[in-house]
């Protein structure tokens, strides 16, 4: 019998996730069936870069809308934020406002781990969340409101 080795990590992995290829985002992750809210559907490996290598090479490639931020523990202590690689689905999973998977970091282990944040229905998107400053125009975002201009008036301040 072989002993199992304390640092063993398990990669959670979803069955009912398949990869469609054409959609307005480019490649994205679905839902083949419902999925419960909090559920694990994915444990990704990552490559931590070195940062003088991410900002001279990396970030000059496409490979830059693909990386994740990462904090990483220099020489002297303090903690800088460089980019990370992830591997596997991790990179697959395209943004939404309103996204329905959430993930977390395990710097130690260098995973990152995909959660559901709430029940996903069987053929839909499964999205996390990029932030707020996107370098794409977000094709999911809802159409901004044109104000009628006596409504814009009516907002400003008078002293
Ligand atoms: C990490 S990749 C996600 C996978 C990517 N769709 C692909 O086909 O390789 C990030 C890129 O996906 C696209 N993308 C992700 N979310 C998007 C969104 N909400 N609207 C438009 N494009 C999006 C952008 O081109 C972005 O740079």
């Amino acid at each position: 019998m072989s002993a199992v080795k304390k640092d063993t990590l398990p990669l959670t992995r979803s069955a009912h996730l398949v990869l469609v290829s054409d959609t307005p985002k480019g490649r994205g992750v679905f839902a083949q069936q419902n999925i419960d809210a909090h559920t694990v559907i994915e444990t990704c490996p990552v490559l931590v870069l070195d940062p003088v290598e991410n900002t001279e090479h990396i970030e000059h490639t496409t490979l830059y809308h693909y990386t994740y931020n990462w904090p990483m523990k220099t020489a002297n202590g303090s903690v800088i934020t460089t980019q990370a690689v992830v591997f596997g689905l991790g990179s697959m999973f395209n943004h939404s406002h309103d996204q329905n998977v959430g993930w977390e970091r395990n710097v130690e282990k260098q995973v990152v781990t995909y959660k559901t944040l709430r029940s996903v229905s069987a053929g839909e998107e499964l999205c996390i969340s990029y932030g707020s400053h996107l370098t794409f125009k977000d094709v999911s975002a809802p159409p901004e409101e044109i104000e009628e201009p006596h409504e814009m008036l009516s907002k400003i301040q008078l002293d």
